[in-house]
């Protein structure tokens, strides 16, 4: 059982929300002139990682307090109950396990007095056996040529971290040409099937439950489009492989279930990449490259599990969050990758994040009086400097934000890198620091301005600065640095809704939407008009039957 200990109640708390109003008169950048030793001791390096966090509104006590207020809430109690296999989705009354898929060290793990290693491994052979013949040609479609080409069809976890991870490794890839098929807009899939030939091409039906409605709907749509090129019911086994835990759906849809790759429902769909959902993964960069993904996942869980506090990454990324969302009152969190390979880590942690730590009950079954999850976004740098930094720089409201690059280039192009590097370094320190009324009426006089003309443009080029960042220096994009930074926003996540006193492994708010698009559908059947909901769903209804 995890704690349910109301984080606003601790003493932590209290302290905090005091030292709240004293750091609140503060400037970063006078905290680095307070304090030389900022960097070193505000900054962490985690095997190839560099964790900067010194340019946030943080000094000592900040963080001693933040640390105990973790203490507190027993974070310590909370780790331990998920690496022993405690069924902390207490829910879905499971365990939460997706550190037992890149378990590298085999150690036991039980769920139920039973080790889970010994099915983690058999899966992960299997999954190099297949990736292997796939990728060396050895397995054929059923004309008797070597597959070209992956379809994955899932969505949110079952699509959404195949893709961050094989658009971020795309420099490992090997020969596959890889597509993902997500939403059940006939777009998708029919923009797909244009590009693919059914001889050549294999489906991985990838669904942890295999009754998404989006998912079951194009793995039917694509598994007729490949019986009516010409192939038969039994060519299926051939070109249809499934990733799931449900082998009794599996089976009735036509597939084999010797191609089944199995995970188990302690693994949440969001953190499911590891399991037999990066089978994608396998066969884009090479089941050698998956397991450095797994491998550096595991480097984080061992630091995650054995790091105090004050040197833990995951907890300082998730300590820091609270700090902002329940005392600066931020709403949102922006991760801004400057690297183009990242261009979905965004997108790929707003469900990691969003569905985990989206909850407004706490663990004792009471609505919460306080902020919990925020709002996650982002885009790769420079992209977001030419859209939104506005906002970050000059708005008006604090958005903390997480920049993370590369130090070597997997494209050593001319000068591109030292160009998007210098930005990244540049964003954050201008982000601290701003620019004054004085610095601004110093360079408009040196531009040769009138004092008119100074008076009427110096407010709106003023930056206040304070602006809270995390820097995220890697040293390159690999297989296993990538799984190390994946796993340390997985744990933060998990830090945060331990402090938070929510359940982070359900999901029940995506169900209502889903009930009633079940309740609407055959109603669209015929062109009778609705009446049976409110007055804007019948217009709207309505007038889709009028017009379609
Ligand atoms: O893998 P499945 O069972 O098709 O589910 C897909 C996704 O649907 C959800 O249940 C709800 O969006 C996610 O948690 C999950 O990743």
């Amino acid at each position: 059982m995890l704690p349910t200990i109301n984080f606003t109640k601790t003493e932590a708390y209290k302290y905090l929300a005091d030292h709240f109003i004293a750091i609140n008169q503060q400037s970063i950048k006078d905290l680095f002139t307070e304090d030389t030793e900022r960097f070193a001791k505000f900054s962490i390096l985690f095997e190839d990682i560099l964790f900067d966090f010194s340019k946030n509104r943080i000094n000592d006590t900040t963080m001693a307090l933040l640390v105990q207020l973790a203490r507190e809430c027993k974070l310590d109690e909370a780790i331990k109950a998920m690496y022993s296999g405690e069924k902390i989705n207490q829910t879905e009354d499971r365990p939460v396990l997706h550190i037992a898929l890149r378990n590298q060290s085999n150690e036991p793990i039980l769920v139920d007095g039973q080790d889970v290693m010994p099915e983690v491994n058999a899966v992960l052979a299997k999954m190099e056996k297949f990736s292997h013949s796939i990728i060396s040609g050895e397995w054929k479609g059923y004309t008797g040529k070597a597959i070209t080409d992956i379809v994955n069809i899932g969505i949110g976890g079952s699509d959404l971290g195949p893709v961050m991870v094989t658009e971020a490794l795309k420099a490992y890839k090997i020969r596959l040409n890889l597509h993902f098929v997500s939403n059940v807009d006939g777009t998708h899939l029919a923009e797909t099937l244009k590009a693919v030939n059914p001889e050549t091409t294999l489906f991985l039906v990838a669904s942890k439950t295999f009754t998404t409605q989006e998912t079951m709907t194009n793995a039917n749509s694509a598994r007729d489009w490949f019986l009516d090129s010409g192939a038969k019911k039994e060519d299926i086994a051939k070109h249809f492989a499934a990733l799931s835990t449900n082998a009794k759906d599996v089976a009735a849809f036509g597939i084999d279930t010797e191609n089944m790759f199995e995970f188990w429902d302690w693994v949440g769909g969001r953190y499911s990449l590891w399991s037999a959902i990066g089978l994608s993964i396998c066969l884009g960069i090479g089941y050698d490259h998956f397991k450095q993904l797994l491998a550096g996942a595991h480097a984080t869980d061992q630091h995650f599990k054995n790091t105090p506090f004050e040197q833990n990454v995951p907890v300082i990324l998730g300590l820091l969050g609270v700090w902002y969302i329940n005392f600066f009152n931020a709403e949102t969190q922006a991760i801004l990758p400057y690297d183009q390979y990242l261009h979905r880590f965004a997108a790929y942690f707003q469900q990691g994040d969003m569905e985990s730590n989206g909850k407004h009950v706490d663990r004792n079954g009471n609505a919460v009086d306080y902020e919990t999850g925020p709002v996650i976004w982002g885009e790769p740098g420079t992209n977001g400097q030419h859209a939104f930094y506005q906002l970050i720089h000059q708005g008006t409201r604090l958005i903390p934000c997480d920049f993370i690059a590369p130090a070597q280039s997997l494209n050593p192009l001319g000068n591109h890198h030292p160009i998007l590097l210098s930005n990244f370094f540049a964003q954050t320190e201008a982000l601290m620091n701003g620019k004054s009324e004085e610095e601004v009426i110093a360079e408009l006089k040196k531009a040769g301005k009138s004092e008119a003309e100074i008076a009427k443009l110096a407010p709106f080029k003023v930056f206040d600065g304070n602006r809270p960042t995390n820097s995220i220096l890697l040293k390159k994009v690999t297989p296993y640095s990538l799984g190390s930074l994946i796993a340390l926003y997985e744990h933060k996540i998990f830090v945060q809704g331990i402090i938070w006193n929510i359940f982070s492994f359900d999901q029940w708010g995506v169900e209502l939407g889903k009930q009633l698009a079940q309740k609407i559908q055959p109603e669209l059947v015929d062109d009778k008009p609705v009446s049976s909901h409110d007055s804007s769903t019948n217009g709207l209804i309505n007038q889709y039957k009028s017009w379609r």
